[in-house]
């Protein structure tokens, strides 16, 4: 039987850090090390609670972190900028993009506590300093962003109505402040109610990495 050198941190899970270097090759040594050191605290806390699915650990920097990153595709926060992570579970889109933009500031909400304490956790051990967190829902939340991202939280219309209220009047980004979310799939009937404003992207022409087939980024201006 062949024999794993590393059975704690596969092979994979390297070939697929390198993938996202390869996107993001302006990576200071800390940002490379507080990805890096994603997926020993990923694959220790979701042993214990859920916040990817278990069997897709492995692939975690594909399909959760670059994933998460995906939403560069559609803007660059400028430095000073404001964005709530709305539903972030265990921290995506919100860590991910924390590591890559140390100078915005990212708010990650979720309803369910344990969800929170987990991107907490994470958060803390790779010393991030721009992210704060809140166990809530997305309704009680009155704060004002430049922008708000999610990932696979709710359709696209009860996202929108959840968080208008969040958002700043002051622009300061290359796009008008609202939404941007990560969808996959058929998105024609959540998009029409947006036509007229919302943008989609297919991360296909970003991210050449089959899983990417699919996958969109949304961005409707509120
Ligand atoms: C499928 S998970 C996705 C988590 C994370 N965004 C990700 O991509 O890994 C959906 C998350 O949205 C949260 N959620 C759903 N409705 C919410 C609401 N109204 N306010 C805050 N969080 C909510 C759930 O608790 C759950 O953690």
């Amino acid at each position: 039987m062949e024999q794993d050198n590393n059975p704690i941190r596969p092979a994979c899970v390297d070939e697929q850090l390198a993938i996202l270097q390869g996107y993001f090759p302006h990576l200071n040594e800390k940002q490379i090390k507080q990805f890096s050191s994603l997926y020993e605290l990923y694959a220790d806390w979701n042993a214990k609670i859920n916040v990817i699915s278990r069997k897709d650990i492995e692939n975690l920097y594909l399909h959760h972190v670059l994933h998460s990153l995906g939403i560069t595709a559609m803007l660059h926060f400028k430095d000073g900028s404001s964005v709530m992570d709305l539903g972030t579970g265990g921290g995506f889109p919100g860590i991910p993009l924390a590591i890559l933009f140390p100078n915005v500031k990212f708010h990650l909400v979720d309803s369910i506590g344990k969800k929170i304490k987990v991107g907490q956790a994470v958060a803390e051990a790779i010393g991030l300093q721009n992210v704060t967190f809140r166990h809530c829902r997305g309704e009680e939340e009155k704060q004002a962003f430049d922008f708000v991202v999610s990932r696979a939280v709710m359709p696209l219309a009860d996202l929108v109505k959840i968080v208008r209220k969040n958002i700043r009047k002051e622009q300061i980004n290359a796009l008008p402040n609202g939404l941007i979310c990560l969808k996959g799939g058929e998105l024609a009937h959540e998009i029409l109610p947006f036509k007229n404003q919302a943008i989609q992207l297919d991360l296909s022409d970003t991210f050449s990495e089959e899983y990417f087939k699919t996958k969109k980024v949304v961005y409707v201006p509120l």
